[in-house]
Parts: structure tokens; sequence; C-alpha cells
């Protein structure tokens, strides 16, 4: 597809839906996400954000509604499909495998999905050039040989990082990145995310740390109850009474 024709829009849903009994997790959420932007999906506690990544990102179907990615339809596809297309996500409980390596941590991202691979971390040359470059790009490479489980939490967000990027996706979802790590590895994180946006990736990163979401992000969605009240600009978001108001519920 040449320049010229590429959609503006990446990642997009309509009226996406998800309950968990009574209650409405995704609401019929639409929301349209620019390729090429760092986009920030903020909220209270409990509206919904994770349920929405997990939708997009079929680790869970929604009950309704669709999910696009480039205008093609990717609802309901499982999550190895939908990351062969180019979307990479990572979790708000960091998910590593303490007992193995950095760089066993690495390998093993790149392997299809399925239990056996998963548990047999790819030697391929090129793979292993490949985690040890990401290793380096998020500082990390001199504990390339350390248990994952032994590194500080915030290094172990910056490994997961470097596994999303394992598989080189244009759209990276990241569920929390400055949750539970210190000042100064959430700057990194902040970096390496302006770096990578640079290039050319796309970001969705729900965060709570509003300093990091403002100074990061060019474009806020803010959920309540399951769907977008309010988006644009940070500057614009954050002076807007509907968010002021799902927030501290004036
Ligand atoms: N697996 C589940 N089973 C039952 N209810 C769930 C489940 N997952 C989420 N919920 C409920 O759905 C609603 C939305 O939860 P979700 O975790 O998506 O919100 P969130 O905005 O990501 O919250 P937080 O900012 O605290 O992480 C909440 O009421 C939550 O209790």
């Amino acid at each position: 597809m040449s320049e010229q024709t590429k959609p503006a829009t990446g990642l997009e849903t309509v009226r996406l839906t998800k309950s968990f009994g009574g209650v409405r997790a995704v609401d019929e959420a639409t929301i349209a996400f620019r390729d090429g932007q760092i986009n920030a999906l903020i909220g209270p506690n409990g509206s919904g954000k994770t349920t929405f990544f997990n939708c997009v990102t079929g680790m869970i179907k929604p009950e309704s509604g669709s999910v696009l990615f480039r205008g093609k339809e990717i609802t309901g596809h499982p999550p190895h499909r939908i990351a062969r297309g180019g979307i990479g996500r990572s979790f708000q409980l960091c998910r590593i495998f303490p007992r193995m390596t950095l760089l066993e941590n690495l390998l093993v991202a790149v392997r299809p999905t399925g239990l056996r691979q998963l548990l047999a971390p790819s030697r391929e040359a090129g793979a292993i050039e490949r985690a040890r470059g990401l290793l380096v790009r998020v500082g990390l490479d001199h504990l390339e040989n350390a248990e994952a489980g032994a590194i500080s939490y915030g290094q172990q967000k910056l490994l997961e990082l470097a596994g999303v990027l394992m598989s080189d996706p244009d759209t990276i979802m990241l569920d929390e990145p400055a949750g539970g790590v210190n000042p100064s590895l959430i700057g990194r994180i902040g970096s390496l995310v302006r770096e990578l946006n640079a290039e050319g990736k796309t970001f969705l990163i729900v965060e709570h740390n509003m300093e990091m979401v403002m100074s990061l992000s060019d474009h806020v969605v803010v959920f309540d109850r399951g769907r977008p009240i309010a988006e644009g600009a940070p500057s614009v978001v954050q002076e807007d009474p509907r968010v002021l108001e799902a927030y501290l519920g004036v």
C-alpha cells in the first residue's frame, strides 16, 4: 500500500462491548487511534481500560461490536494472530519467566504459540542477535545472563517491553508501563517510547501516572464506565470538566 493511500486510522473499535455478570466493563466503546501517534487511555480505576485492551488483543472475546486494524476486522481473532498482524502488548502485572535469564525471556517471546514451543527458547542466531540488540537498547545488556526474577520491577518492565519489540510490531499497547516503577526508570521508559515513536511505532498506553501521560502523549482518550467521555490533546483533556467529574466525582 502506498504512503498516499495508507489510512490515518490504525486501531479502531466500533460499539465494542464486554460484560462480566451485570457489569458492563466496556460499554459500546467507539474509538479511533491514529497511526504514528502516542495515544493514552486514561480513566478511574475499574473504568474498563484493561478489559478494552484484552478485547482488542484477543485475550477475551467481546460480546458485541468490532475491532478493526487499518480498516480490517480483527474482532475475536486469537491473540497470536493479532500479534502477527503487528499489534504487540505488555501487561499491567508484568509477564516474564522469573527462572529464565533475560536473554532466554526474549527468545521465548518470539516462539510460536503452544506450550511445547513456549518451553523451548529459540536458538536461532538471528533471534539471539536481535535479543542482544534489544537488551542494549533497553539498557539491560549487562544483565543478559541474570535470572529475570532477580532484577528490579522497573527492569522487568523494560525486559517485557524488549520482549514486545522482538516481533517488531508497528502498534504497541502498554498496560501501566510506569506502575510500581521508580522515577528514573519511568524516565527511561518514557524516552524509549519517544524514540520508538520517532521511528514510526504507534503507541496506545494505559497509565495512571498523569505526569507521564501528559508529557508523552499526542492524544488522550478518557474512559469512564466502559466508554470514552472525552478525548483530545493533553492540554485540552486536562481542562475538560467531564474528566474532573469522572475522576473526582464532583
Ligand atoms: N475477569 C473479570 N471478572 C469479573 N469482573 C471483571 C473481570 N475483569 C474486570 N472486571 C470488572 O470490569 C470492570 C472494569 O475493569 P478493568 O480492569 O477493565 O478496569 P481498569 O480501568 O483497567 O481498572 P484499573 O485502572 O484499576 O486497572 C470492573 O468493574 C472490574 O471489576
